[in-house]
């Protein structure tokens, strides 16, 4: 297999978004929008870094990878349309295995109707997928993370702590098909965030590194200061009887779940409810949003009665060089 013909096995048969011009197969891909907003972020993949052969299968990654970024488009609101596959790939990597990777991104893209319109092959040492999404949102509407207001209620969806636990019952071979696949095959939580639309305001962040992160990033942003309660903070039952003496970091800090952290005036509280159950989605109330006397915006958590700042924790790339 060339990189010529791998293109020609993973080109669509045909594409979905009325608002597509010219797919695969020039030098970019062209799509017309007038009415709406459009949101794009890009999100990388790299072998050894979040993957290894180990811990997922060629399939898992394009799965994770598309899921990675969806997570973002629905952190902003937006509804998915369109994504561009960037692909180094070491010696060794086969087209069947390739072909896996690109089953694993199409699961995904079938569910939320999106068009594969471009991307690069290259050969390089390590497997790197990187995804470029593209989504759509009504005009104004896409949702920031710079709007909390004091008195909202804070919000996380799902449960937190899954993937890290499932990447250690991977790591050290217990099976646990539950958590395994919340780290393989995350659920972003598109449909719930694209309802959110009917209301006025509400903050939203996806969680990649981990509410520890998540939290701080709107409490800077908004310039607010976010009060969480740990008792509160949702998780799987069998992260904690598993892992006792890890699942308490890792709620905050192990990352990777793609859950959605928000905030929302407490008036608009019910209609979040309602459109979670309409979507599926499990959503608690974990925390309130107060102001932030020196408008710097922290985050503070109470856990077994006492409150304490809640710094960023968490996974950081580059680490190493920076210190
Ligand atoms: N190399 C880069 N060049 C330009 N902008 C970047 C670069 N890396 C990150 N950014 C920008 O920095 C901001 C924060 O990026 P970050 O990747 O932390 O967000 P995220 O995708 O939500 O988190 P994660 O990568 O953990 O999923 C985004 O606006 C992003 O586009
Ligand atoms: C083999 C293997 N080792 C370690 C990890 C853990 N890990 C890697 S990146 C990341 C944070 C999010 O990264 P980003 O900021 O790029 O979204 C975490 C928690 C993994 N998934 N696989
Ligand atoms: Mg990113
Ligand atoms: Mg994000
Ligand atoms: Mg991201």
């Amino acid at each position: 297999m060339d990189e010529f013909s791998f293109i020609k096995s993973i080109q669509p048969t045909g594409y979905r978004q009325s608002s597509l011009i010219k797919g695969i197969n020039d030098d970019a891909a062209v799509f017309r929008q007038t009415s709406q907003d459009i949101v794009t972020s890009v999100d990388t993949m790299v072998e050894e870094v979040h993957f290894s052969k180990k811990t997922m299968t060629p399939y898992h990654v394009g799965y994770r990878a598309l899921a990675a970024n969806l997570s973002d488009l629905a952190a902003m609101g937006s509804t998915p349309a369109f994504y561009l596959v960037s692909l180094v790939v070491p010696k060794g990597w086969n087209k069947e295995e390739l072909s896996e990777l690109y089953r694993g991104m199409q699961e995904l893209s079938d569910k939320y109707q999106m068009d594969l319109i471009g991307g690069d092959t290259v050969s390089g040492k390590e497997l790197c997928v990187s995804i470029t999404v593209f989504g759509y949102v009504i005009k104004r509407m896409a949702r920031y993370r710079n709007s909390a207001l004091a008195g909202d209620i804070v919000f996380a969806t799902g449960t937190l702590g899954d993937a890290r636990a499932g990447l250690e019952c991977i790591l050290t071979g217990q099976d646990e098909p539950f958590l395994m696949g919340r780290h393989r095959m995350p659920s972003p939580r598109v449909h719930f965030a694209e309802k959110l639309t009917v209301l006025e305001r509400v903050t939203l962040n996806d969680v990649s590194d981990g509410i520890a992160n998540e939290s701080n990033e709107i409490a800077e942003a908004s310039a607010v200061d976010l009060h969480l309660d740990f008792e509160k903070v949702p998780y799987s039952p069998s992260v904690a009887t598993l892992f006792p003496d890890k699942y308490e970091e890792w709620i905050l800090s192990g990352g990777e779940d793609f859950e959605l952290l928000g905030t929302v005036s407490e008036k608009d509280w019910s209609k979040v409810q309602e459109i979670a159950k309409q979507t599926n989605t499990v959503v608690t109330p974990i925390g309130v949003v107060k102001e932030s006397v020196d408008q710097e915006g922290r985050v503070y958590m109470v856990k077994n009665g006492e409150k304490s700042i809640l710094n960023k924790s968490g996974y950081t790339h580059l680490q190493e060089e920076r210190d």
